[in-house]
């Protein structure tokens, strides 16, 4: 077959919502709140009365009900322009726009399609908040099944080469996840003994922190913590493209701002209608796989890590704790990381 198959079509709606394109979704017209144009709105707004749906954790911050549960429906009152349903969506306007309501939240109807929406809104990493209408889909538009078709696709190896480091010799694997999702990377240093044991240490992109040097978080020295101890012995280092714990630079720096008034990590993260951690690190197990590797000593203090690695068939023989880079600037996050997200000691 030429053409797209369902997970195809997922993987481009997801590029339809971050231009601002609506998509088809079972019996749904949606697009993105944050990305939709004025004049598409209106296109939208002659195919029916419109929907906002949002995630149960947005909802709870407009006090707005959530019937579904994990995601509200709230009817958007005719008139309601752009700036009402970006308001909705976006905390940055919390302050500046503080009353939306009174907010109807539907009950009735089937939410599964709008679910869809919404994880294909997180997918595309932009606000997890679409617009939609029941209606016939307009000809051109990606078409979906009303729920996600989800096939696990196993990310394969692209490219691979030397990479003399300062700790250390090494080699870099590039891996791309099935239907043309990120690229992540494996970096194998010195001698790597299959047979034995092998260090490893899952980490997540953290521009801010692993580039910068920003001292919100201690990114940047547990990873060159973990590129010493590796260039010390031998190991390997996953490195995840999952910036902000896989909402997104943009997203990210959204939560910046709102921890800037006053919200920590978590809260920040509800506010804008994620989770605290939107990671599948199911992820660094398919990469260790892929390079013949089950049996680990991972470098972590956060244990849904190792959960993850033990339930995908790769044996933690042993916690590496890595405690490094703690001071002034980050010690309220590393804190709230502890009492809040379970992060061991
Ligand atoms: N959303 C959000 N993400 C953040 C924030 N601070 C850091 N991050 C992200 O958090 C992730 C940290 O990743 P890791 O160091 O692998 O994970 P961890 O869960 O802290 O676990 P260990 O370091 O292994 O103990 C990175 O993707 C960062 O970009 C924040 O305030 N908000
Ligand atoms: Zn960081």
């Amino acid at each position: 077959m030429l053409g797209p198959t369902a997970t195809e079509r997922a993987a481009r709606a997801r590029t339809d919502l971050r231009l601002g394109l609506p998509i088809a979704v079972g019996p749904l017209v949606l697009a993105a709140a944050e990305t939709l144009r004025g004049e598409r709105l209106e296109a939208l707004r002659a195919l029916g009365p419109l929907t906002i749906a949002l995630t149960g954790r947005r909802a709870a911050t407009l006090k707005a009900r959530a019937y579904d549960g994990d995601i509200a429906r709230v009817r958007v009152p005719e008139g309601a322009d752009m700036t009402w349903l970006r308001a909705l969506a976006d905390p940055a306007f919390d302050l500046r726009v503080p009353m939306k309501g009174p907010l109807t939240t539907l009950r009735a109807g089937d939410p599964t399609p709008w679910r869809t929406g919404i994880a294909l809104a997180k997918a595309a990493q932009v606000l997890p908040a679409v617009i939609g209408v029941e209606a016939e889909a307009p000809e051109g538009l990606t078409r979906l099944p009303a729920t996600l078709p989800y096939a696990e696709v196993p990310p394969t190896e692209v490219a691979a080469a030397r990479l003399p480091m300062l700790a250390g010799a090494g080699r870099l694997h590039v891996f791309r996840e099935g239907r043309g999702g990120e690229e992540h990377y494996a970096v194998e240093i010195g001698a790597v003994d299959r047979a034995e044991p092998v260090l490893v240490r899952l980490h997540s992109a953290c521009f801010t922190g692993d580039v910068l040097g920003s001292l919100k978080c201690d990114c940047g020295p547990q990873l060159h913590g973990a590129l010493d101890a590796m260039g010390a012995a031998s190991g390997v280092l996953l490195y995840l493209n999952q910036e902000g714990r896989g909402i997104g630079l943009a997203n990210k720096m959204r939560a910046y701002d709102l921890q800037d008034q006053g919200f920590d990590t978590v809260e920040a993260n509800h506010r804008l209608g994620f989770e605290d951690d939107e990671r599948d690190f199911r992820l660094g197990a398919a990469l260790l796989r892929r390079m013949g590797i089950t049996r680990i000593r991972l470098m972590t203090n956060n244990p849904r890590k190792i959960a993850m690695m033990e339930g995908q068939g790769i044996e933690v023989v042993e916690r590496v704790p890595l405690h490094v880079g703690r001071r002034a600037e980050n010690a309220a996050y590393l804190d709230v990381k502890r009492t809040k997200s379970g992060h061991l000691e």
